[in-house]
């Protein structure tokens, strides 16, 4: 299983720091919707630059004008982007339609969708790279949240899959057993007070 590195932070000078620290340990290294948002696809360049051997991944949370979206940040040094699963199919379509251009991957992030499995298949059939089955920060702050139900449905989808949603070194063990490709981590790395030695607790605790 690999492991994704969500870097939630509104500098590219902290992400990079962050991407430094934890790189040796994870095979991904996620650019967050709020650093992109503040920073501007150049933190993506940055990063990449920076870390040229990982998969660089721009989480774009696309909703509308697929193509376009997927095509600046596959030309800005991305490698994987996502597109929302609430999002139509013209809109996925189009994304993967650039990323077949470039060489690359579209994820179809899966928050906010009432039935994950089904649109899971779906989204893969359109040609979507692999789904996060995602519990988004305000949803993982309501009361009752569970990371068991994510890996259900990555379970049930029959499609490869990633999971986020809070993870950390208790539960990644739980993600690996669901089946999942990727296991992603953000605050539980980012909020440690030695970023390198939590992401290589949680590589450790997965084969
Ligand atoms: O995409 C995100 C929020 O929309 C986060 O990056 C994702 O949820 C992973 O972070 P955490 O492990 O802190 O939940």
């Amino acid at each position: 299983m690999k492991l994704q590195f969500a870097m939630d932070t509104l500098t590219t000078t902290q992400a990079l720091e962050w991407a430094a620290a934890a790189a040796p340990h994870v095979d991904i290294l996620e650019l967050g919707t709020p650093l992109i948002k503040s920073e501007g696809l150049a933190a993506v360049t940055a990063v990449k630059d920076a870390h040229p051997d990982k998969t660089v991944f721009a989480d774009l949370k696309t909703m509308d004008a697929g193509a376009l979206e997927a095509e600046i940040a596959f030309k800005a040094g991305a490698d994987l982007v996502t597109v929302l699963g609430t999002a139509g199919d013209s809109t996925i379509a189009g994304a993967v339609q650039a990323a077949e251009t470039h060489g690359k991957g579209v994820v179809v992030d899966l928050i906010g969708v009432a039935d994950k499995p089904a649109r899971a298949r779906e989204v893969v059939a359109l040609g979507a790279t692999f789904v996060e089955m995602h519990a988004g920060l305000d949803e993982q702050a309501e009361e009752g949240y569970s990371l068991e139900t994510l890996l259900r449905a990555g379970a049930e989808a029959g499609v490869p899959f990633s999971v986020a949603g809070g993870v950390k070194e208790s539960s990644i063990a739980a993600v690996q057993e669901s089946g999942a490709q990727v296991a992603v981590a953000g605050s539980s790395i980012y909020s440690a007070d030695d970023v390198a030695a939590a992401a290589a607790a949680l590589r450790a605790a997965v084969v």
